[in-house]
């Protein structure tokens, strides 16, 4: 497994050591002990999205207690992964972290908690799953709206497909941290 940091404390790219063999592959897509030191959350839920090309989803986190940190990856397609930071003494705050994570790269982000999240869909049957180190907590849900001209985020897809929730989300520019 390599583990990369990025420009943004915390914040890792993880590509998992791939076996092909003449049935296929096998690979670890989560080992505890190879991300000691680097992440100590405890991971309490798994999810999954089916979403179709241009489909966008974020810039979602939870409001403490119930943040959530998410380890981040494609099974099926392809997607312009995207995160913000959203933690007030950070370097970076406002600033954001953009990978393409895709079936063929297996390339897995890890995102603590302080960062909404979000991502762009390439391609139609795109299976997104993710690990959480918190419960869904529906009361503490909130979203950023994706286009906010502060973010300034090239998503690379135009008139994205969006949730109603979505489309109301909040601006950055009127938006106060509780990280
Ligand atoms: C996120 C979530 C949703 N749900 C339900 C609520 C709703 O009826 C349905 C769809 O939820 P949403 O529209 O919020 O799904 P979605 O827009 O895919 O939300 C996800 O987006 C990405 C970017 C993230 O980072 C995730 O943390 C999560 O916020 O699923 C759960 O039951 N558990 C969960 O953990």
């Amino acid at each position: 497994m390599k583990i990369e940091t990025t420009f943004i404390k915390n914040l890792l790219i993880i590509t998992p050591n791939v076996f092909v063999d003449k049935r296929g592959y096998f690979l670890e897509s989560y080992n505890k002990k190879s991300l000691i030191n680097l992440v100590e959350d405890e991971f309490v839920q798994d999810n999954e999205s089916l979403s179709h090309k241009g489909v966008l989803r974020g810039l979602h986190f939870q409001n403490p207690p119930y943040a959530q940190a998410k380890l981040v990856r494609v099974l099926t397609g392809s997607v312009l992964d995207v995160v913000v930071d959203l933690r007030k003494q950070s370097p970076t705050y406002g600033q954001h972290f953009k990978h393409i994570l895709s079936a063929e790269n297996k390339i897995q982000l890890y995102v603590p908690k302080g960062f909404a999240h979000g991502f762009a869909v390439l391609e139609d049957n795109t299976i997104f799953s993710y690990k959480c180190s918190d419960y869904y907590n529906k009361d503490s849900e909130r979203a950023i709206l994706w286009n906010d001209a502060t973010l300034n985020i090239d998503w690379q897809i135009k008139n994205p497909i969006i949730s109603e929730k979505d489309k109301i989300a909040e601006k950055f520019s009127n938006f106060v941290t509780p990280f």
